[in-house]
């Protein structure tokens, strides 16, 4: 039996970190060993694929901008449609690996795997977890059973969605957890499945990566008590077409800040509802604010850094605030 072949999309992240010491695990360089170096770090590789790399970035992942959104979503696009690629492996630093993994999953258009991963310690340091990290991602990108369920998130054992997967810490190898559970397990290179995503994605989404040129600006506003307007009033003189609303609770909105969302909109600019509560909020229409009233969209449990991507790529096709809602229910 032939070998899948798996290409390795390298784009830096502590995956390719080096440090001083062995004793280093949080102080080091991100983005600094190559991809062909980090296969060759990995024998075993060969054992379960036919393996090859591509250095399409060497930065650390809260460098990256949408222009290097659109150039990664546009290789993945062209490489799931060769008949000699069986699946896609994405090596990322963790810090924006919930933003890039979710946009592929909204603009790619295939079945075949595609697997974003990274590490939280550096190959120099004790327990590095890369190896292991990089060893289950190409093994899951290489295997059918994982076609057709969106783009995966492999660190730590543990098989996520790229929609639901966030980094919830940022000092252990445990960083990532969805709100909602993790898709599956992956033991001694096996799979193991639980669930599957149930939101739109890749082959059934409206989105194209081959069709979308640019993404429109779309800027966070953090929130909480003793909140004034001067980050609304900001973005909204620089151009940005929606604003992500990341408040606390059900995204709630101080009482001050309603006529300012409210005076913002009427520039023609969407107000988004999103929450800051760490482990998954979930903002519901109309509840504590009249939304249907405002004309303001809620980002369903989407935290504010997802709804900044969803908001990107939906705008990229449509203005129309319905339309939005729509959008953010179903993807
Ligand atoms: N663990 C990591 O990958 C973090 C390193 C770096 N800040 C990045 O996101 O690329």
């Amino acid at each position: 039996q032939q070998k899948p072949q798996v290409v390795i999309l390298a784009t830096g992240g502590t995956i390719a970190g080096a440090g001083a010491d062995a004793t280093n695990s949080a102080t080091y360089q991100a983005a600094k060993v190559p991809v062909d170096k980090l296969i060759a770090g990995i024998p075993q590789l060969n054992d379960i694929a036919s393996v090859r790399g591509e250095q399409v970035f060497q930065v650390a992942s809260e460098s990256l901008r949408n222009e290097n959104l659109l150039t990664l979503g546009k290789r993945v696009s062209d490489l799931a449609k060769r008949d000699d690629v069986d699946g896609i492996v994405i090596t990322h630093g963790t810090d924006t690996t919930e933003e890039t993994a979710y946009f592929l999953n909204l603009v790619v258009h295939t079945d075949k795997p595609i697997v974003v991963v990274a590490s939280m310690r550096p190959g120099t340091a004790m327990s590095a977890d890369g190896t292991l990290n990089l060893f289950n991602a190409v093994s899951v990108a290489g295997n059918k059973e994982s076609r057709s369920r969106g783009v995966l998130v492999v660190m730590n054992d543990e098989i996520n969605s790229a929609r639901d997967v966030s980094k919830m810490i940022n000092i252990r190898p445990d960083a990532f957890k969805s709100p909602w559970g993790a898709l599956g397990m992956i033991v001694e290179g096996k799979s193991y499945w639980f669930r599957r995503l149930d939101k739109r994605h890749t082959n059934a989404s409206e989105f194209d990566i081959d069709k979308i040129k640019s993404l429109p600006l779309v800027e966070i506003a953090y929130a909480g008590g003793n909140v004034n307007d001067t980050a609304y009033r900001a973005f909204a003189q620089a151009g940005a077409k929606a604003i992500i609303h990341a408040g606390p609770g059900n995204g709630s909105v101080a009482g001050s800040l309603v006529p300012v969302l409210q005076d913002i909109h009427k520039q023609g600019i969407q107000i988004i509802r999103s929450s800051h509560v760490n482990a998954g909020g979930f903002v519901l229409r109309n509840a504590e604010q009249p939304d249907d009233k405002y004309d303001w969209i809620v980002a369903h449990d989407l935290n504010p850094q997802k709804a900044r991507i969803l908001a990107s790529v939906a705008l990229a096709t449509t203005n129309n605030t319905k339309e939005l809602q729509r959008i953010f229910w179903q993807y």
